[in-house]
């Protein structure tokens, strides 16, 4: 068995990673909410914890690990997107709409995390299944003395949890200096959170001691984790930009409602996927969705290459060229598994990377030696680990094969129609390659061609239809 260390935000230590019940390891990631499609950034915490996920099950079992993400689908941007469909003459209700909102970005980000080769969690419960959970927890607050009911409003007093700002390293007064925080006439103290918040009438509501509202943001998760894993789990995550306030409000709610249990051992933040130095957000406006370069032709064993490259706790910016050079590798590796079984277990310099804090860059090169071997039996089975070359993700390169074909043929057919001086065909032929996304060079040597990242398939086919021999 391999030691596993992870780096814990909590102590800013490297440590090693001893788990409660090493029957029952339980992971808590803070998922999505749910009102439009997920960008890249977005995939980045989903895709660490599934390599994560994947080295304990090598370690304890398949069975021995429970992980838990859920789905926020209490938010004002769902209200305001179901609210806009029915100012646009939807009759739904706007209950009925905030569902098929929600039902629709589920399915996008099933599809798409899917598509990067991510398992799905064990639970992925949505907060409006867990309001009573939220509830109870809130009133359990406010009578340990932690929480207290202010014009319709629950407020979680930080001044009464010595520990706020263990996790991020700072003081109640530092954060009040360097935060943004909402100042209310009602809070007793400008740090003071939102437990429970009253809901107007054309907004979703639920009934409370407190009147008719709905749940703060961060109570959400402090309820469905300690439904799901119990008040004492081993390891939560999330991005880095969730350390503060969001993580550090989780931990002085849990551990007041739950005095002496613990909550989360370690946790682990990822840092930014980052466009020109800045976060890939939503607000900011600088993003594109993962679907956006999945439609663009880019694999998603590709992205999750590329992802994983970097290691979870270094920025990264996505650049087409490292998506081209993780596009060769994989068709050079894909190349050497074919029709081959992988061996029973995967590479000790692969899992040793891995159990390092997930570093994922060294179990690459490990990969890379492997290949460089030839050993194509423990290549596939490492790989694997990695959640690349799974059954089914190199479909991609074999659709490249049958567009060689096709290209070569329309090769030919231009080289034929040149010879015949019947230029109108050449470079009709010559378009058809541009519209497709086929790039063409003329060399001493013949023609040489490539792909380019917006490769369109069936444009080709069409184009070997009407020109190919
Ligand atoms: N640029 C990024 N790089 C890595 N992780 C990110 C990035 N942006 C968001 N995340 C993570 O994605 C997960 C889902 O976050 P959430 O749904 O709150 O994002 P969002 O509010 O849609 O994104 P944004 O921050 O762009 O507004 C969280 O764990 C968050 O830390
Ligand atoms: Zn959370």
């Amino acid at each position: 068995m391999t030691q596993i260390r992870l780096t814990n935000t909590r102590t800013r230590r490297k440590e090693e990673f001893v788990p409660i019940d090493p029957a029952n390891v339980r992971l808590y990631l803070c998922g999505p909410t749910v009102y439009d499609r997920a960008h890249l950034g977005n995939a980045r915490p989903v895709l660490v914890f599934d390599l994560l996920v994947r080295l304990l099950r090598h370690e304890y079992g398949d069975r021995a690990v429970t992980y838990v993400r859920n789905f926020t689908d209490v938010d004002d941007k769902i209200n305001a997107e179901a609210q806009r469909r029915r100012a646009a003459g939807s009759d739904l209700s706007l209950e009925a709409l905030i569902a098929e909102r929600t039902e629709e970005t589920i399915g996008w980000y099933h599809a798409d995390m899917d598509a990067l080769g991510a398992a799905r969690p064990d639970h992925e419960p949505r907060a409006t299944a867990y309001v009573g959970q939220m509830i109870a927890m809130t009133a359990d607050l406010i009578a340990k003395g932690h929480a207290y009911e202010a014009e319709g409003h629950v407020l979680f007093d930080v001044r009464s949890f010595p520990d706020y700002g263990t996790l991020s390293g700072r003081s109640v007064d530092d954060m009040i200096a360097g935060a943004r925080v909402e100042v209310a006439p009602f809070k007793r103290d400008p740090m003071d959170f939102v437990l429970w918040k009253p809901s107007s009438d054309d907004l979703p509501g639920w009934d409370s001691p407190w009147g008719r509202g709905r749940p703060g943001w961060h109570i959400e998760c402090s309820a469905m984790s300690a439904a799901l894993l119990g008040p004492h789990f081993d390891i939560h995550g999330g991005g880095i930009d969730l350390q503060f306030p969001h993580h550090e409000n989780e931990i002085a709610q849990s551990c007041c409602a739950h005095p002496g249990a613990g909550f989360a051992n370690v946790w682990l933040h990822n840092e930014m996927l980052q466009v020109e130095g800045k976060k890939m957000s939503k607000s900011l406006g600088n993003f594109f969705t993962v679907r956006d370069l999945l439609d663009r032709g880019v694999p998603g064993e590709v992205i999750r290459f590329v992802m994983l490259s970097t290691h979870y706790r270094k920025p990264m910016d996505w650049t087409e060229a490292k998506a081209q050079e993780a596009e060769a590798v994989l068709r050079r590796w894909h190349g050497l598994v074919a029709g081959i079984e992988p061996a029973t277990s995967p590479a000790p310099a692969l899992i040793e990377a891995l159990a390092d804090d997930l570093n994922a860059a060294g179990a690459i090169a490990a990969l890379h030696d492997l290949a460089g071997r030839g050993d194509a039996e423990t290549l596939l089975a490492s790989a694997r680990m990695l959640g690349l070359l799974l059954p089914g993700m190199g479909d991609w390169t074999q659709a490249d094969a049958g567009a060689a074909g096709q290209i070569e043929a329309l090769l030919a057919a231009r080289l034929a129609a040149r010879q015949a001086r019947d230029f109108a065909r050449a470079d009709a032929i010559r378009d058809g390659f541009a519209a497709a996304g086929v790039e063409v060079k003329d060399t001493a040597k013949g023609p040489e061609w490539s792909l380019a990242a917006g490769f369109d398939p069936a444009r080709l086919a069409d184009l070997a239809r009407t020109h190919g021999t």
